[in-house]
């Protein structure tokens, strides 16, 4: 089957610039989640954009179900595709319920589509979203008044509200306490979507991801599932400290040290 991501020989810097990401290929198959790992600056967000079409690469293609992502346009990759970032939007005095119907505008068609107000159908897919969530009760609260952790989980269902077959987050869990924490990633395993999730930490990405590519310097070090990519070797190499894993109980307990 044709996988859902992939990377050919990808190199990326921006304008003017070094180049930060060098020669990445590596695939996606359908239904994986994938955690990217490594240290501050070594490219992960960076990587995110690129799958999710906002810059090109310098060098080399990147494939979304087997098309190139920038021979679609962008109404069509985000039909594909939908992040989840660390940025959230400013217009603070849009409700709850309004975030996340922005999440149907890639599929309004026409000339005024994005002014159109939802149809039923898009209505029930909000609502499906909310609940999902757990927002029903935050609906009509404005965005500026929510908690951190509750604006993050209006950004995540809006990234669901565009029915997307691949999700891109950019460390989803940041803001919330550890019982949403735990939540949000049954939830990404429970779509049954492709997702590709940066993460910081070790113990959430070494038990719910299928797969883990730690990068070092814009280069991946370590890819595989959680056992064999993160080990005391690799996490030494890409955070500098010295690591030890405690693997005798029945998940790995990581320890650092200087
Ligand atoms: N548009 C840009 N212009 C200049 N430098 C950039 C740009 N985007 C990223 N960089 C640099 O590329 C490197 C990788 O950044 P990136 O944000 O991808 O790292 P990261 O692994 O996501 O880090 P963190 O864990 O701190 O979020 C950093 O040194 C960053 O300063």
């Amino acid at each position: 089957m044709t996988p859902d991501i992939e990377l050919r020989g990808v190199t990326w810097g921006p304008a003017g610039g070094p180049e930060i990401l060098h020669d990445l290929s590596f695939q996606v198959p359908r239904g994986e989640l994938l955690a990217i790992c490594g240290a501050n600056g070594a490219g992960k967000s960076s990587l995110l954009r690129l799958i999710y079409r906002f810059q090109p690469p310098r060098r080399g293609t990147v494939l979304l179900r087997g098309r190139d992502i920038w021979l679609m346009s962008a109404p069509e990759a985000a039909r594909v595709v939908a992040a989840v970032l660390q940025e959230q939007p400013t217009d603070f005095a849009l409700t709850a319920r309004q975030i996340v119907a922005l999440g149907r505008l890639p599929h309004r068609r026409g000339l005024f589509a994005g002014l159109s107000s939802p149809g039923a159908d898009d209505e029930a897919v909000i609502t499906g979203a909310l609940v999902r969530l757990d927002l029903v009760a935050l609906a009509d609260r404005p965005f500026g008044t929510l908690s951190g952790g509750e604006r993050q989980r209006v950004m995540v269902a809006r990234a669901l509200a565009q029915e997307p077959q691949v999700l891109v987050l950019d460390e989803p869990t940041n803001h919330l306490d550890i019982r949403h924490q735990l939540e949000l990633l049954a939830l990404l395993r429970g779509t049954g979507l492709t997702v590709v999730t940066t993460l910081h930490d070790l113990t959430l990405a070494a038990e719910h991801a299928d797969r883990i590519i730690v990068l070092r310097q814009g280069r991946i070090l370590a890819d595989g599932p959680p056992e064999r990519a993160l080990t005391e070797t690799t996490l030494g190499q890409a955070f500098e400290v010295r690591s030890r894993i405690d693997r005798s109980g029945d998940r790995p307990r990581f320890s650092f040290h200087l």
